[in-house]
Formats: structure tokens, C-alpha cells, sequence
């Protein structure tokens, strides 16, 4: 099971992701109570060992500038949320870091991962970010593929039902192991990487 900590701010945040093992930390770069600048990120990423992936995350800006911010903070992947169509991901297509398409489940959605070339699929609740549950079981009725990540609302508490219900590759998370908007609760950081490989 991969898991990613997302929305992590501090060098304590990042040490304690590391140390309770997780697969990828996420570094938001967009608007968010999460946000932190490309410097922040930059010093960041280079604190996280190599088998760690880093991964920055975006919404709504042109391709261009997201390819360039991934390119400023030296990260692993870029996670593009906001509905980008496949030519954002051609045009990032060849670039030193893995490209992670970010999105709800709506009416056509395509939920093959690599429909749109990239390397990593995020299905998530429609409002990212926000820590609201969303009806997996929706996933029944259009079972996604390959490597893909479940996000939206997930917590240690939830994390283990969840994988059970919809069965993904990995999972991500940003509310549910914080103790207020953008701050990182350490305890719940373990805790959640525990449970979701329990
Ligand atoms: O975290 C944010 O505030 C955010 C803002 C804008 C776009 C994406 C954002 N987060 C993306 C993530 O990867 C979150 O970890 C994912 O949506 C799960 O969030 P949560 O429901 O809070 O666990």
C-alpha cells in the first residue's frame, strides 16, 4: 500500500513522514491554508530521502508555469488538479518529473491511469484538500485501473474500511492527520501510515 502525507509546511513535518515510513510527501503550491512558496518547498524537498517521492501540488495554473515551479523545487512529481486536458500533460510529457493527474469522479470521467499519460491517478472528493468524504461505492460502478491513488476525507480512523471497500493501489491524505487547518498533527501522521498498512 503506497500512502502520501500531503500538505506538509515544516522540516518536522517532513522528518516525521519519513520516519513513520510513508511512500510520498506532498508540498502545496497553490492556494490553500496549506500553501507554502517554491523556496520553502525547495528546502524541503531536499531534506527527504531519494526513496521518498516528493510531490508538488498545483490547481488551475497554466501547464507552463506548473512545470516550472516542479522544475524550481527539484520534486519528484507534479499533481495537477483542476480539470487539466490531455494536452497539459503532452505538453509536461518528457520533463524530469512524473506527472500525477488529480480528479473527482463525474459523469465520463476516465479512470484508466495513463488515459491522459501520466504516471499516477488521484481520485479524490470533489472539493480537494477540504477533508470531505465522498460515496466510494461509487467507485463500483467505474473501477479504476492500474496505479491509482484514493484520496477525499480519509483519517486513521477511516483509512483501513476504506482501502477494504475500494481497493486501491495507494492512499493519500491531508485533513485527517491534522489538528487544525494546516497544521500537521505528528501522532495522527504515524498513526494513519500504520493503519493504512495494517
Ligand atoms: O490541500 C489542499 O489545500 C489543496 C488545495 C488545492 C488543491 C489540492 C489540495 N490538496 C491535494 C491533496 O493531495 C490532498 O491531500 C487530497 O485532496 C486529500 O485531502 P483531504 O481530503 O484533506 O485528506
Amino acid at each position: 500500500m503506497f500512502v502520501k502525507l500531503c500538505g506538509l509546511r515544516t522540516e518536522s513535518d517532513v522528518a516525521v513522514a519519513v520516519e513513520s515510513g510513508a511512500d510520498a510527501v506532498g508540498f502545496v503550491l497553490t492556494a490553500s491554508p496549506r500553501r507554502i512558496d517554491a523556496d520553502l518547498a525547495r528546502t524541503l524537498v531536499a531534506a527527504v530521502p531519494d526513496h521518498v517521492l516528493t510531490v508538488a501540488v498545483v490547481r488551475g495554473i497554466p501547464a507552463e508555469e506548473a512545470g516550472e515551479l516542479a522544475l524550481k523545487t527539484g520534486v519528484g512529481a507534479l499533481q495537477l488538479h483542476g480539470d487539466y486536458p490531455k494536452e497539459a500533460f503532452d505538453e509536461l510529457a518528457g520533463q524530469p518529473f512524473q506527472l500525477v493527474r488529480a480528479i473527482a469522479l463525474g459523469p465520463g470521467t476516465d479512470v484508466r491511469t495513463g488515459a491522459f499519460g501520466e504516471d499516477l491517478l488521484l481520485i479524490d472528493s470533489p472539493v480537494a484538500g477540504s477533508g470531505e468524504q465522498w460515496d466510494i461505492t461509487r467507485l463500483d460502478e467505474n473501477r479504476p485501473t492500474g496505479r491509482w491513488l484514493l484520496a477525499g476525507g480519509l483519517s486513521p480512523e477511516t483509512v483501513a474500511n476504506a482501502v477494504t471497500a475500494a481497493r486501491p493501489w495507494g492512499v493519500d491524505v491531508s485533513s485527517g492527520i491534522e489538528s487544525s487547518r494546516g497544521v500537521k498533527d505528528h501522532g495522527r501522521m504515524r498513526e494513519f501510515v500504520a493503519a493504512a498498512r495494517a
